[in-house]
């Protein structure tokens, strides 16, 4: 037995913070080497169990969950801090899925105990500063990246309790009502039969202690063999641990009510006969309730049913309900305790990928802009990202994302597109422009146009130009 309990929330990792250029100042050191440190990592977002929690309701209320970013590198080697977690509290049993994910992604993370933790958003790696490209051929690089960006998605959480507690009865009985006044379940009460067509969950709190009771709809002569919504009512029956039975005491046969419901369930699956149950006499608070009261008692202690296990009730007034709920926590607690069982195979990592590794930076296409046939669309994960990463204010970074589209095979499948000079070529949401001319001094021409264009400040000019 399921209660589906649901919401949507945005969770966005922090952003790597941005390296920094930083040369090395020393009074007898002419040519200080490259100093800037790298950018922190962004911080991540988990989803942590807390167990004195049991709905998802404090999720209707805030809907963003947001990690800290990382920190800017600094000169001297000084790395920018690590973007502080996030952590998010869920009740025990929630499952949460990446929204709009196919149908056979497994979920991101299914929570069962205290203690367990799964990472939903893994924060982006800082930028590289300076001092970390420094290579042999180059041992004063004037370049450094943009942090990664956290990553961000919209996450499903789904609250599946599993009912400790059927209650069963013929239709009309008043279980939808004892439901509602055991628990905080608002099902839907009326005077006619079959008011209750998919089993309500509650949730009861008394002394302190939770209990989840489901209602069933009403079971009908003729529900083992699938009349009505026979089966599925049995099946929920078969999930619970134990059972509350129902009888109308208004009914004109209460005691033949009784027998017919247990033969239902006999022949759906004898061992659920063989469950706990307690019986609740119910709408006692009507005097016709009266008429059978006596011989309904004599005929279930007859059956066997221990006098202790009998309740007269009223699910109108309240009448007997907290003592029929103790004795069901009693009965309960008399069973063994059943481990809670993981249902999905969900990843429950304790971090994500990180995308930039993940992805191979030869996995690109090129398309042609349909509303343009002078502008081309390069997308690929991981080159999409290496862009998001470029600080164009760099010269060197701008010649390295030169180097990567020769290496990666995309200037040669533009080419093979038919791009031509003075094309626009769309990378990672960064707009560059197409020339044949791919000499270094043609990069460095334009580069500076365009920084000037921006009229951004110039950056590293006292070591321009460098050896590259
Ligand atoms: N006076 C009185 N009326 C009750 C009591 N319990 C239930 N009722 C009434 O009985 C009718 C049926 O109650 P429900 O709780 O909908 O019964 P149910 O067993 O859930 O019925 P189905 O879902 O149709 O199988 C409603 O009109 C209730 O108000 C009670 O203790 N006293
Ligand atoms: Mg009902």
């Amino acid at each position: 037995m399921r209660c589906f309990d649901t919401a949507n929330i945005y969770v966005k990792a922090g952003d790597g913070g941005k390296g920094c250029v930083a040369f090395r100042r020393e009074k007898h050191v002419p040519r200080g080497g490259p100093s800037g440190g790298n950018g922190g990592n962004g911080g991540n977002v988990w989803a942590v169990v807390d167990d004195s929690l049991n709905s998802l309701a404090a999720f209707r209320k805030q809907l963003h969950y947001r990690a800290t970013p990382g920190c800017l590198g600094g000169g001297s080697n000084r790395h920018g801090a690590n973007g502080a977690d996030l952590e998010i509290r869920v009740p025990p049993g929630t499952i949460m899925r990446r929204r709009d994910a196919p149908e056979d992604e497994p979920p991101l993370a299914e929570l069962l105990f205290v203690g367990e933790r799964a990472v939903l958003a893994t924060g982006g790696r800082g930028g590289r500063g300076n001092a970390s490209f420094k290579t042999g051929r180059n041992n004063a690089p004037t370049m450094a990246e943009f942090g990664e960006e956290g990553q961000e998605m919209w996450v499903e959480l789904e609250l599946k309790l599993v009912a400790d507690v059927g209650i069963i009865g013929v239709p009309n009985a008043g279980k939808s009502t004892l439901l509602s006044v055991l628990s905080n379940a608002k099902p839907k009460v009326a005077d006619y039969p079959f008011t209750t067509l998919v089993p309500n969950l509650g949730v009861c709190e008394m002394d302190y202690r939770t209990t989840v009771f489901a209602d069933i709809p009403g079971l009908l002569e003729g529900a083992h063999a699938g009349v009505g919504l026979g089966h599925e009512f049995l099946r929920h029956c078969q999930r619970t641990r134990a059972l509350v039975h129902v009888i109308d005491g208004t009914s004109p046969d209460p005691i033949g009510d009784y027998k017919a419901l247990r033969t239902e369930l006999q022949l759906f699956n004898a061992e659920l006969l063989d469950k706990p149950q307690v019986v609740a006499y119910n709408k006692i608070d009507l005097p016709d309730s009266g008429d059978y009261i006596d011989e309904v008692r004599e005929f279930l202690l007859g059956e066997g049913v221990p006098s202790e296990d009998i309740f007269a009730v009223s699910a109108a007034t309240g009448k007997g309900v907290r003592d029929l709920v103790r004795r069901t926590r009693i009965v309960l607690d008399a069973m063994p305790v059943v481990e809670a069982v993981r249902t999905t195979d969900a990843l429950n990592m304790r971090e994500l990928p990180r995308r930039v590794s993940s992805a191979d930076i030869s996995d690109f296409t090129v398309t042609a802009d349909p509303d343009n046939d002078r502008r081309w669309i390069v997308s690929g994960e991981a080159i999409d990202r290496f862009a998001a990463m470029t600080n164009w204010d760099y010269y060197e970074a701008t010649l390295r994302f030169q180097k990567v589209l020769d290496a990666t095979g995309i200037n040669k499948a533009l080419r093979a597109k038919g791009v031509q000079e003075g094309d626009i070529v769309v990378v990672g949401g960064s707009e560059l422009e197409w020339s044949e001319d791919q000499s270094e001094g043609a990069l460095y021409a334009a580069w500076r146009e365009e920084k000037l264009a921006r009229g951004t400040a110039w950056q590293g000019t006292a070591r321009w130009p460098h050896a590259v």
